[in-house]
């Protein structure tokens, strides 16, 4: 029963996703788990109260028709916060485990290659031999326009820019682009294309790696390699993304090095995304390593503070929902890794707003994002923070969990503690552990003592923010 379970979970999901969106799929479903079936309810599991509330009064309705379609059995969904020792039926599941949820093969010619959400399929556009089979959608979202420029990204945008206004220009052929997870890749890529599509008089072929492979196997199976050849060698512009994926992969990337080559050849323009510089996809033939770093190669870099609230700021005011910049400094600070994750912290405390009709402030989003959060604090630990603390203002380490209450050392003392609080996830009572062994309410006096200085204290504070900066880099 459980595999059966689990198999009509993923059909459901891929439904969902296929409803909802890429977007709307990651930031509200992708964290359901699926638990087991009681009678005529099966419960999902989400891991805190606010994600479980909004899934509930958004989706619930839909998920019962779904799963009573797919199991006439059920006949009701019981949502719930998960906690440990819940039976788990499967895990959640990932977007990219999620089966192709739009039809493969466009059902008439589809001449505007526009449409409002994010695939992997390719697009083709060419006025009047548009061809259905390559004809897909790029996320509208993703343009020029609203990606977000800044010195980590610039020298990547500029290269985009010139690929999209001069294909194939000498240099820039091929393109390629990497840089860490969710840093923009995908975004660029799809900008190329749009900019093109508005030109006009260009074909443009977009796909993942991954689905270059798909495709390619399924040509092998039905016999029909040589279409799928003629298919790619006729587009001007071939965009591959998330190359890695073809790593280990040897059939499939002698096929890539082959259209590759075809392509470049023939003057037109490629353009390629992975996660590391061509020098360093080691499980990549060298001969087609070597062609990939011949072109442009453009690296984006890990974002940096004043990127990730210039980038906060140009949602939030595309949102229309009034975000404190406290707020987004905040965000700015906890999330450092990853713009896509960044985006979807913002996304949920906007819904969350629209959804109550109450205003964001500091604490309804450590509130809101707790989980998110918590996964970010694990970076510092109350051991750093002494250190850091005391050598700002010239303490003892010891003095920290000393018991001297000379304000020379009891004022750090305190902003250390209040740092704890705010940047690591442990109790009140354990930070008091850590401090000599103090007992929660010293710690929680600390905390509101600091933050009545910081108001009052303009130095003061300057300096305790100073001290979270240095933690947080
Ligand atoms: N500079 C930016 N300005 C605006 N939005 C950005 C910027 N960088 C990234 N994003 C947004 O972050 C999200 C993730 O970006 P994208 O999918 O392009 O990342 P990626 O580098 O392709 O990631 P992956 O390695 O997972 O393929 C997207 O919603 C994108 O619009």
């Amino acid at each position: 029963m459980s595999g059966l379970l689990a198999d009509a979970w993923v059909r459901i999901a891929g439904r969902m996703r296929a409803e909802v969106g890429d977007v709307e799929y990651r930031t509200w479903l992708q964290q359901i788990v699926l638990g087991p079936v009681d009678g005529d309810e099966v419960t999902l599991m989400l891991p805190t109260r606010f994600l479980r509330d909004w899934v509930r009064s958004q989706y619930g309705d839909r998920l019962s028709t779904l799963w009573n379609q797919e199991i006439p059995a059920i006949r009701r969904v019981e949502l719930q916060v998960m906690r440990a020792g819940d039976a788990v039926v499967a895990p959640a599941v990932a977007m990219d485990n999620l089966p192709e949820s739009r039809p493969e093969v466009a059902p008439t010619p589809v001449a505007a290659t526009r449409a409002s959400s994010m695939s992997d399929r390719p697009l083709l556009d060419r006025g009047a031999d548009t061809r259905a089979d390559l004809a897909a959608p790029l996320d509208t979202r993703f343009t020029f326009d609203t990606f977000i420029v800044g010195k980590p990204n610039e020298f990547a945008y500029a290269c985009a820019r010139r690929v999209a206004e001069k294909p194939s220009s000498v240099g820039f052929n091929p393109l390629f682009l990497y840089g860490g997870v969710g840093l923009g890749k995908t975004h660029l890529m799809h900008a190329i294309g749009a900019e093109l599509l508005r030109r006009g008089g260009i074909s443009v072929a977009y796909m993942s790696a991954e689905k270059f492979m798909y495709r390619f196997i399924a040509a092998i199976r039905s016999q029909s390699t040589v279409e799928f050849k003629d298919h790619l060698r006729s587009v001007d512009v071939l965009m591959i993304d998330d190359l890695q994926f073809l790593i280990g992969k040897d059939n499939t990337q002698e096929e890539f090095f082959h259209t590759f080559n075809a392509l470049v050849d023939a003057g037109r323009q490629i353009v390629v995304s992975a996660d590391k510089s061509p020098s360093d996809l080691s499980g990549l033939e060298d001969r087609l390593r070597t062609r990939l770093g011949c072109g442009m190669v453009a690296d984006i870099h890990a974002t940096t503070f004043e990127l990730r609230i210039s980038i906060l700021e140009a949602k939030a005011t595309a949102s229309g929902v009034a975000v404190p910049g406290k707020v987004l400094e905040f965000l700015a600070h906890k999330i450092t890794t990853n713009v896509r994750e960044l985006e979807g912290a913002l996304n949920r405390l906007i819904a969350h707003a629209n959804l109550f009709g109450r205003p964001i402030t500091l604490e309804s989003t450590q509130d809101v994002l707790h989980d998110i959060l918590k996964a970010h604090d694990r970076r510092v630990t109350i051991e750093e923070i002494q250190r850091k603390v005391s050598e700002h203002w010239n303490i003892r380490l010891t003095d920290m969990s000393s018991a001297r209450r000379a304000r020379a050392v009891a004022r750090p003392r305190q902003v250390a503690m209040y740092l704890a609080k705010q940047l690591t996830s442990r109790s009140l009572p354990e930070i008091g552990r850590k401090f000599g062994n103090r007992d929660h309410t010293t710690v929680m006096h600390a905390v509101s003592r600091v933050q009545e200085l910081m108001e009052r204290d303009a130095a003061f504070a300057e300096d305790v923010e100073l001290l979270r900066r240095m933690l947080e880099s």
